[in-house]
């Protein structure tokens, strides 16, 4: 995607579908359960990982916006993304606005409240 102020997704979003290995045989030992487990680890630290660049990422971006005089939220662009994450059913949902609550911040937060939750009205949504 090319522009700055844009809210589609990019049209080469067939990753999301890439074959992840099938299902996975059951073990039939502790032996086989701890090797699972080292998977589940190397996927936990990579996932760690990209979550914290998507967030260094999506900070940048909403910083440039607002230097730039626009709204740090676009929630046309937040609702196409979550539209992905629902592929992963309801909890898919609710991480994918999770990683929308991290990359917003503060602005993010109610002052008392859970993190994910922007007021309606507010002037640095698009
Ligand atoms: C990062 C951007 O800015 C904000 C953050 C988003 C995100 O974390 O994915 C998406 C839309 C915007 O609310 C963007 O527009 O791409």
């Amino acid at each position: 995607m090319t522009s700055t102020l844009g809210s589609e997704l990019r049209s080469d979003d067939a990753r999301a579908d890439e074959p992840t290995g099938g299902p996975v045989p059951v073990p039939a030992d502790q032996a086989g359960i701890d090797t699972l487990r080292l998977e589940i680890d190397d996927i936990d630290a990579e996932l760690v990982r990209l979550i914290k660049r998507r967030t260094a990422l999506s900070n940048a971006i909403g910083a440039a916006r607002k230097q730039l005089g626009g709204p740090r939220i676009v929630y046309s662009r937040e609702m196409a993304i979550l539209e992905r994450f629902r592929g992963l059913g309801p909890a898919g949902t609710d991480l994918g606005m999770m990683l929308l609550a991290m990359g917003r911040g503060k602005l993010g937060r109610r002052p008392e409240g859970p993190a994910g939750d922007v007021h309606s009205g507010d002037s640095d949504v698009d």
